[in-house]
């Protein structure tokens, strides 16, 4: 299993502070969430974690590799990144799509060997788009499109993944498809993935462990029921809501959630 640390790290772009003082410590071979309000930076932890952006201080170590020190192939070969927007230029075949995961692999002048095929194979079949697998990524819907992308994302066959709102254009069958297929396959082979959702009640129930951000900084880490209170729903996302517990899971659920105003002299409105 593979853990990730991040320690001490500030980002900065166009000298705006994104990313500010982050200390984690990724739980290896769980399912950690990262929520928080819109532009809070977390699309950037991701990319900062996975070196597409780099932090301007501070350090990522991969089990005490510093992912600064790693070839970028080397690095592909750890951490694999789902990104919030997936476009393509060109129309491509599902499988040969699937195929580009496995570039860190490829020997010179070499093209995919039968191990490569059976990554992508076992990637196609664990997501159910095996059955799309000669179609053109044109003529899919966004569900199955979005499996193409996980399958993507499992055949590059690293230890760590990263997903940035998995669930975004999806209908709520389709949203559960998605997040029970990565519960499944964490569960199966272990991974440590790092998610970034917006529905509170999905991150609850899928996580393990739970990161609250707000304006750059990280300012809650732990499980669903320590990190889901009235308070931080407040402080947050300036909400508030009724929590329980599901007698199933015996994770915290929240209900009726409303507008939480203060007015400036801190009426509630
Ligand atoms: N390339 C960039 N250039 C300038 N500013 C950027 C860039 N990328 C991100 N930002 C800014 O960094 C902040 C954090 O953005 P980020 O996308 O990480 O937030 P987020 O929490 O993922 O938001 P959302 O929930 O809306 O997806 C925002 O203010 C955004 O405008």
């Amino acid at each position: 299993m593979t853990s990730v640390t991040i320690e001490n790290m500030d980002l900065t772009i166009d000298e705006k502070d994104i990313l500010k003082d982050i200390n984690l410590e990724l739980m290896s071979g769980k399912i950690t969430t990262i929520i928080g309000p819109n532009g809070c930076g977390k699309s950037t932890l991701l990319k900062a974690v996975s070196n597409i952006i780099r932090a301007s201080d501070g350090s990522v170590y991969i089990n005490d590799l510093d992912i600064r020190q790693m070839k970028s192939k080397d690095l592909a070969k750890k951490i694999s990144i789902l990104s919030q927007k997936n476009r393509l230029q060109y129309d491509l075949k599902v499988h040969d799509l699937v195929g580009f995961s496995r570039y860190p692999y490829l020997k010179r002048f070499r093209g995919l060997s039968p191990e490569d095929h059976k990554m992508i194979d076992w990637a196609l079949t664990e997501t159910g788009a095996d059955e799309f697998r000669d179609r053109m990524m044109s003529e899919l819907s966004g569900g199955q499109a979005q499996r193409v992308w996980i399958s993507l994302l499992l055949a590059q066959g690293a230890d760590v993944l990263l997903l940035d709102e998995p669930t975004t254009y999806l209908d709520i069958h389709h949203q559960l498809e998605t997040l029970n297929i990565i519960r499944k396959l964490n569960q199966k082979a272990h991974q440590t993935v790092v998610m970034v959702l917006h529905d509170i009640n999905q991150a609850l129930k899928y996580s393990d462990e739970i990161v609250v951000m707000n304006k750059g900084r990280v300012i809650k880490t732990g499980t669903p029921a320590e990190v889901l209170t009235n308070e931080t729903l407040n402080e947050v996302f300036n909400i508030n809501g009724k929590i329980t517990t599901d007698p199933v899971t015996g994770k915290p659920v929240l209900t009726d959630y409303e507008l939480f105003c203060r007015t400036v002299d801190g009426r509630e409105s």
